[in-house]
């Protein structure tokens, strides 16, 4: 039997519920076959690959060993963990959930401290004052040191923090954070604000492929599977199906769908009988409803699509880019 093709999916944490959601869209049924607390699993009617169930840390750094072809993780955990992210893995897609923003934050009351620029000046005074560094409290050790490097901020000192970082000003480990955040309760609850240009990176899930994984024709051919399930899904969700059938439905009128309401018509345009399916983005199928009305369509149907397969698979297309260079 070949090895396995490896999928490295969230075991805990913020990303685990949505993750297994998200397969489960695309028509990917994760299944533990020994139960709950089993750290490996399959994927229902798909040979050969196992489910590597870790961290999303642990995630990161087992992608950029090759130790997993494909994983889910967050962005903001490979640009850290990984030196050289953008040669030893591709981010495939963006999953559209884990979003958070990996920040600078500072107390509320330095009200002079707005830019990086201000905490530049102030790092510097602050040197010269007490002959000491000001220190950051962060697991983001290589994203701060880029982006304080990367805005000529150099005064500072890391203090590794492994978590409830933005407590750390509070009790005088240091004297502001580099941390992520979503609705920011925590750092108001802390008493912290981010700089006006401290966003880091604005980070999300992604879909994950390493570059050192053992990509046999076998490995290839399951990744090509899987991710034609999820573009299959992505594409289905993009657009709803519209139908409708009228006789004054001809090529023009299609044309003008399309630049008004980008709408397409996977099909081709009406049948003789002027029978029409259309696919159109959710935000534009009460207009473009209205505009098959006022053209002689008596009824226009809207029915949501599962999936969508195309000849073409861009995720794919992508992967097998990234593998050639
Ligand atoms: N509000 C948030 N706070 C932290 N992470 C978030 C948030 N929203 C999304 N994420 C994403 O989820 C990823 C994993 O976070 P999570 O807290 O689940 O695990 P972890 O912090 O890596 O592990 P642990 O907290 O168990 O040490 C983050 O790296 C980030 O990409
Ligand atoms: O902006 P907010 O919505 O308040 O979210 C941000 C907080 O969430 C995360 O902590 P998490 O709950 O993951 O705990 P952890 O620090 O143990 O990872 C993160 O480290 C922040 O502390
Ligand atoms: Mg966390």
């Amino acid at each position: 039997m070949t090895a396995p093709f490896v999928l490295a999916v969230p075991s805990k944490g913020r990303l685990q519920e949505n993750a297994e959601a998200f397969f489960a869209r695309a028509g990917l049924g994760l299944a533990k076959p020994r139960g709950a607390r089993d750290y490996r699993g399959t994927i229902n009617g798909v040979d050969n690959v196992e489910i590597a169930y870790l961290s999303a840390s642990e995630i990161a750094s087992q992608l950029a060993r090759g130790m997993v072809h494909l994983g889910v993780t967050g962005e903001d955990l490979v640009r850290e963990s990984i030196a050289d992210a953008d040669r030893r893995v591709l981010l495939i897609d963006s999953l559209g959930f884990g979003s958070a923003n990996v920040v600078v934050a500072v107390p509320q009351a330095w009200i002079d401290v707005r830019t990086m620029a201000d905490l530049d000046d102030v790092t510097t005074g602050f040197r010269e004052q007490h002959n000491r560094r000001m220190r950051v409290a962060t697991k983001y050790i290589n994203l701060t040191r880029r982006f304080f490097a990367s805005h000529g901020v150099v005064d500072y000192r890391i203090v590794e923090s492994a978590g409830a970082t933005e407590g750390a000003p509070a009790v005088g480990t240091a004297e502001m954070i580099v941390d992520i955040t979503t609705t920011g309760a925590t750092l108001a609850a802390n008493g912290l604000k981010v700089l006006d240009d401290g966003v880091i990176l604005r980070s999300h899930a992604n879909l994950v492929a390493s570059r050192e994984a053992d990509w046999s024709n076998e490995a290839r051919e399951t990744a090509r599977v899987i991710l034609d399930h999820i573009a299959a899904r992505a594409r289905a969700s993009k657009y709803r199906e519209v139908r409708t059938r009228f006789a004054a439905c001809n090529a023009a009128l299609l044309t003008e769908a399309h630049n008004r309401f980008g709408v397409v018509s996977p099909f081709g345009g009406p049948t003789s009988s002027g029978m029409l399916t259309l696919h159109c983005p959710p935000a534009q199928l009460y207009a473009l409803g209205s505009f098959l009305r006022a053209h002689g369509a008596d009824t226009v149907s809207v029915a949501s699509l599962d999936y969508v397969l195309d000849r073409d698979n861009p995720l794919f297309a992508k992967l097998e880019a990234f593998l050639r260079q």
